[in-house]
């Protein structure tokens, strides 16, 4: 039984009241008569729509890491405003009844975004009446800056409780970082197949943390960039091209358990089972890259823009060959190309779960689009997989594609193991 049955007003649930409304056929028909969900008294044809239903929130591993990308994001990035331990506890404790709650379809709260009394202002804020799940998963990250401060001194009692792994982010040739959107006590990823059901995530849990944190940057994110699953379909990125055809997928257990989730001895016992999070808000140039030749495009990045196949020949998912040459004795896989920097051939192995998307933020003042790659990847240790495959792939002498590239924002999260029905978000961290 999860909190939110166990919460009086049986009627909370937005799916119960979009049967009470009669406007739930669609919705309901759209979740499927295999979850259990009916609409009023009457059952309702069944359009099984896959990127309706719920996932599940409770588990060994949080959701929202090797669950099938979905097509939207909103990520943001919280700042504590309380210096207090108690604070923060609360506040975990908080935000997990409601992600909980979210995740399963429902208003957050006893009362929700209507039941309550009308003096009052409503707990849930009510956008998300009337739509399904759609697959929204709420992950959570904590960063450095959580556990010590400027000075290095602890925060929030957590002595000893920073992970070795949680490093100080270096930089890189080329960066160009803003730190009014970089670092975070707390990152929130809220991905969905609906972008309203993602903002309304994040809404709701900031207006939770009100007098403990505040949101210091966010970002919206459409359209996946990578597959995380054997399943789905390599979807594109605003250069056009295939991405996420060599990632890690949820399938591989191996590599899952080799590169994602952080195992016994890594680190402080409250992280195994989770995963570090890096993020990079990367702005792409795409008004240059559109005056690239398609033979130019494809050599930066290694691969065909139609196929996705390696230079080297072969379909999308054939291997790639760097040793392969032309006629005239030139390799065929470009020795700067995107690919060949970021393989793991030539980073000691390393991989990553990448799981960023799209972004357009409006235009930039010089009459183009704002537009790029918010970059997001998981993995065990930040120190031997992400730092050495940006390392190789920074700076105008490495990657070909750094001349439509800039690294605006960066941030490192140390995403705790999943929780059960009765557990909070980083509980091991008060243990
Ligand atoms: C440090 C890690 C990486 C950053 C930052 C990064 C940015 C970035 N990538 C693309 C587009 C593509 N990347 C592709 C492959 C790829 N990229 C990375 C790492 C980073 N990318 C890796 C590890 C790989 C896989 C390499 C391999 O094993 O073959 C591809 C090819 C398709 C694919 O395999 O996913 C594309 C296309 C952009 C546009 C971008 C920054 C905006
Ligand atoms: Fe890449």
């Amino acid at each position: 039984m999860t909190d939110h049955d166990a919460a009086p007003p049986a009627g909370l649930s937005r799916r119960k009241l979009l049967g009470a409304a009669g406007v739930g056929a669609l919705a309901a028909g759209a979740l499927g008569a295999g979850a259990g969900y009916a609409a009023g008294d009457k059952p309702v044809p069944v359009v099984p729509d896959k990127d309706a239903l719920p996932i599940d929130f409770d588990g060994r591993h949080q959701a929202g890491i090797v669950t099938p990308a979905q097509d939207r994001l909103h990520f943001a990035a919280f700042d504590m405003t309380s210096e207090e331990r108690d604070d923060l506890v609360s506040l975990l404790k908080d935000w997990t009844k409601a992600a909980r709650q979210m995740a399963q379809g429902n208003d957050i709260g006893d009362f929700g975004a209507v039941a309550g009394a009308p003096y009052s202002p409503p707990e849930d804020t009510g956008e998300a009446q009337g739509l399904p799940p759609s697959g929204l998963t709420i992950t959570i990250g904590f960063g450095r800056s959580l556990f010590v401060d400027a000075k290095g001194d602890p925060r929030f009692g957590l002595d000893g409780q920073l992970p070795e792994r949680l490093i100080e982010m270096p930089g890189f040739s080329g960066d160009r970082l803003d730190p009014a959107i970089s670092g975070g006590d707390i990152a929130i990823q809220a991905c969905a197949n609906d972008p309203q059901i993602a903002v309304h995530a994040i809404r709701n849990l900031a207006r939770i943390a009100f007098g403990r944190a505040s949101v210091r940057y966010s970002q919206m994110g459409f359209g996946r960039t990578s597959s995380t699953s054997t399943a789905q379909v390599t979807p594109r990125n605003l250069f056009g091209f295939k991405d996420g055809t060599a990632n890690i997928k949820v399938e591989d257990e191996k590599d899952v358990e080799a590169f994602v989730w952080a195992q016994d001895g890594d680190g402080p016992a409250w992280m195994t089972g989770g995963s570090y999070l890096v993020s990079r808000k990367i702005d792409m140039r795409i008004e240059t890259w559109d005056r690239e030749p398609l033979n130019g495009q494809e050599a930066i990045i290694g691969r065909a823009k139609g196929s996705g196949g390696p230079m080297s020949g072969g379909d999308e998912f054939a291997p790639i060959d760097f040793d392969a040459k032309d006629d005239a004795g030139q390799p065929l896989i470009d020795l700067k190309s995107h690919v060949r920097l970021a393989h793991p051939d030539f980073n000691n192995g390393a991989k990553l779960l990448r799981r960023g998307y799209n972004f357009v933020d409006g235009s930039n003042g010089l009459g183009q689009l704002s537009a790029g790659l918010f970059f997001l990847a998981y993995q065990r240790d930040p120190t031997t997989q992400f730092v050495p495959i940006q390392r190789s792939l920074a700076g105008l002498q490495n990657d070909l594609m750094n001349e439509y590239l800039v690294h605006v924002s960066s941030g490192l999260f140390a995403c705790p193991p999943g929780v059960d029905a009765k557990g909070f978000w980083g509980e091991g961290l008060f243990a």
